[in-house]
């Protein structure tokens, strides 16, 4: 397993208070990591330790495989990050921006200026000056911005913060291509289940300070999945006609009363009608549906996870 960056047991305190506790988080190369969690959760604190903006007081930080120190410039280097809005000269034009951008950098090649904004979605604003922009084209001008000098790794602290759906999509379109196209690994935070789940190859949630959960979508989605859960006096015979009246397999006998049938497309009438049609007497049925966002939001806020 390559790790692009990990904190370990990464600890921030702001005037003896906890504002990132004892985290040890793992980003693996090429993926998009999700973190997710509430305002104030620590999550810009955490990248700003990520970016050496700031120091933690206790924890190491890895990237790149390599212990990062305050001369870490080489592995700096190969990371961009977009933390807090963006900040640009809003006379100017998007490539004019980029194009000082350059200059204060000392990067003397701008023939990346053209492929960036157009990996940005921003080819055509040509002479347009940012103040016209609206805030998804200010966002992904930042992102612009953060690739100039080809990064293997993108921190990017709430990109959709304030967008309008139009905006969220094309930034959630724009991420995907980063990492699906040119392989850029992505650590993405935000405080909204629904971005972070429809991209995010692992999620990490923070709650107060603390990684409460690191978990791939795949395995989330796995133990998510819909099922029609029946109750019934004869769960034997319920599988006998689910196995060879219905052909499927995806059944599950749970205890002496219960078979779940998992499937998102399962129609619990057709189930109902096989039982009836061969005196299976049911006792109830019910419809697991999606029990993601509960999960989630169970994590965030404190209670327990109701994993299956
Ligand atoms: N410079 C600072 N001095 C003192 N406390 C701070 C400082 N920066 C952040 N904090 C505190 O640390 C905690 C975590 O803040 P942080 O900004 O990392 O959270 P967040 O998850 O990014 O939330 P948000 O989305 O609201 O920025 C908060 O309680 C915040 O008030």
């Amino acid at each position: 397993m390559t790790y692009i960056a990990r904190t370990i047991g990464v600890t921030k305190l702001y005037k003896g208070t906890e504002a990132v506790s004892d985290v040890s988080m793992n980003i693996r190369q090429g993926e998009i990591y999700g973190l997710l969690g509430h305002n104030g959760a620590g999550k810009t604190t955490l990248m700003k330790m990520l970016t050496n903006l700031i120091k933690p007081t206790f924890g190491e930080i890895e990237l790149f495989g390599e212990k990062l120190t305050p001369r870490s410039y080489e592995v700096l280097k190969r990371m961009g990050s977009v933390i807090n809005s963006p900040v640009f000269y809003d006379d100017l034009s998007g490539r004019e921006n980029l194009e000082l951008h350059c200059d204060y950098m000392g990067f003397p090649d701008k023939r990346v200026i053209g492929a960036r904004m157009e990996q940005a979605g921003l080819q055509d604003t040509g002479r347009k000056p940012v103040r016209e922009f609206s805030l998804g084209m200010r966002q992904r001008l930042g992102i612009a911005r953060a690739l100039i000098t080809t990064p293997e790794l993108l921190i990017l602290d709430e990109p959709i913060n304030g967008l309008d759906p139009s905006g969220i999509k094309e930034l959630r379109v724009l991420l995907k291509r980063l990492s699906a196209e040119y392989r850029i690994t992505l650590l993405v935070s935000s405080h909204i289940l629904g971005e972070i789940e429809q991209i995010a190859d692992t999620v990490g949630v923070l709650r107060q300070g603390r990684l409460i959960e690191e978990v791939s979508m795949d395995h989330i989605r796995e133990q998510f999945n819909e099922y029609v859960e029946l109750r019934t006096f004869d769960v034997r015979k319920a599988a006998y006609v689910f196995a060879h009246h219905l052909g499927l397999t995806n059944y599950k006998l749970v205890d002496e009363q219960t078979v779940r049938v998992y499937d998102s497309g399962t129609n619990p009438s057709e189930l109902i009608k096989a039982l009836v049609r061969h005196d299976v007497a049911i006792e109830s049925v019910f419809k697991r549906a999606h029990s993601l966002e509960e999960y989630f939001m169970n994590l965030m806020k404190g209670g327990e996870g109701d994993v299956v």
